[in-house]
């Protein structure tokens, strides 16, 4: 799948998780990542894209090994590659957690309220942080906030605020900040710019790709905001229904869609000076405790065959490094309907 197994920083091999609940004892089983097979690269900034319910979120608590019940996991592995240990995440224990958390691989969560504490300024809460990882003075956790807020070019009276008295945006980059002073090999980032306005977006993102450039380190940023991923990833990964359907290089993704759904996503993005109206995408997800059958896409897809109903499309190497599962694809080009053919040449 990718060039070698070194380059990667994390692998996850055909991963299932589900929700699994009983009410009113009544079982039901949310089939939210199912049968996910990805690897990230060291140094790259990769996206997972998808609509709200696809399964993103699950799929980074898992890779996070941050999952609790009811999320099971039900089948497959996920392994981080830092240096020369190769470290099985889901059989860790608390305590081996609780020593790669932050100072290997950090998140940063939806929303920068959960992360800060709302009655401590924000200088008592780097001191906690950092004093939580590593044997330091206040005066020392002090004179690190400091340097690593001015390297990002966060102003320094935040340190003296609590979190209700910033911005927004400002919280949000403090969050950054926080998530990644102990300089973490793997940082996730879950819709880091969601419910942020459009200027601000821009300066939070901004910092992401300038401490990623500056670290070398790795970013997973999940979002169902497209034009975040355009801005900000190297490859994208596009989730659906719990599923992987398509995974190549942002260029690709945007230029050479494979999958109806992932040119859906790409058509329902606003564009500048162009006056034509969004496309937005008939439908919406279904739900994972009962999936259709077949390609999980049909009922929604406009060139959906026979086929689609019945089976689920495998994920294939289409082209190097463009991963994708759509039977248009995939089938002999005969039997796939003209239209796709059309859109598939651009
Ligand atoms: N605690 C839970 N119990 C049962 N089902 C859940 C739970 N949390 C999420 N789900 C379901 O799992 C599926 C995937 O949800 P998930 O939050 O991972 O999607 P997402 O793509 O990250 O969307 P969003 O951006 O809205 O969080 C959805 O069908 C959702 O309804």
């Amino acid at each position: 799948m990718q060039a070698t197994v070194e380059s990667n920083i994390v692998e996850v091999n055909n991963l299932r998780a589900y929700y699994i609940t009983k009410a009113y004892g009544v079982a039901r089983t949310v089939q939210a990542v199912d049968g996910i097979s990805l690897a990230i690269k060291r140094g790259e900034v990769y996206g997972i894209a998808g609509e709200s319910g696809c399964g993103k979120s699950t799929l980074m608590r898992v890779m996070l090994a941050a999952h609790q019940p009811p999320l099971t996991v039900v089948e497959g592995s996920v392994t981080y590659r830092f240096d020369d240990e190769e470290i099985s995440a889901l059989s860790l224990t608390p305590e081996e957690l609780r020593e790669i958390r932050w100072k290997q691989v950090s998140y940063v969560p939806q929303g920068s309220m959960h992360v800060l504490n709302p009655v401590r300024r924000i200088r008592d809460t780097f001191h906690d942080f950092i004093s939580a990882h590593q044997f330091v003075s206040k005066q020392e956790a002090l004179e690190m906030t400091r340097a690593y807020l001015a390297e990002l070019g966060l102003p320094e009276k935040v340190l003296a605020a609590y979190p209700h008295q910033l911005s927004g945006g400002m919280r949000q980059r403090v969050t950054i900040a926080l998530a990644t002073i102990l300089w973490p090999k793997l940082t996730f980032a879950d819709e880091p710019t969601t419910a942020l306005d459009v200027l601000v977006q821009r300066g939070v993102i901004q910092l992401l790709k300038e401490i990623q450039q500056e670290k070398k380190n790795t970013l997973v940023v999940v979002t169902h905001d497209m034009g975040v991923h355009a801005n900000l990833a190297d490859r994208i990964a596009v989730l659906y229904a719990g599923k992987l359907i398509e995974e190549a290089d942002t260029r690709t993704i945007f230029k050479r869609p494979q999958h109806p759904y992932t040119q859906y996503l790409i058509q329902s993005l606003p564009k500048i000076e162009d006056k034509t109206e969004r496309v937005s995408i008939p439908g919406r997800p279904p739900a994972l405790d009962n999936p259709p059958s077949g390609c999980r896409f049909h009922p929604r897809c406009p060139y959906a065959m026979p086929i689609c109903k019945k089976e689920a499309p495998p994920l294939i190497e289409s082209e190097r490094g463009h991963r994708v599962a759509c039977f248009l694809v995939s089938e002999e080009q005969e039997n796939v309907p003209e239209r796709y053919r059309e859109f598939a040449a651009g």
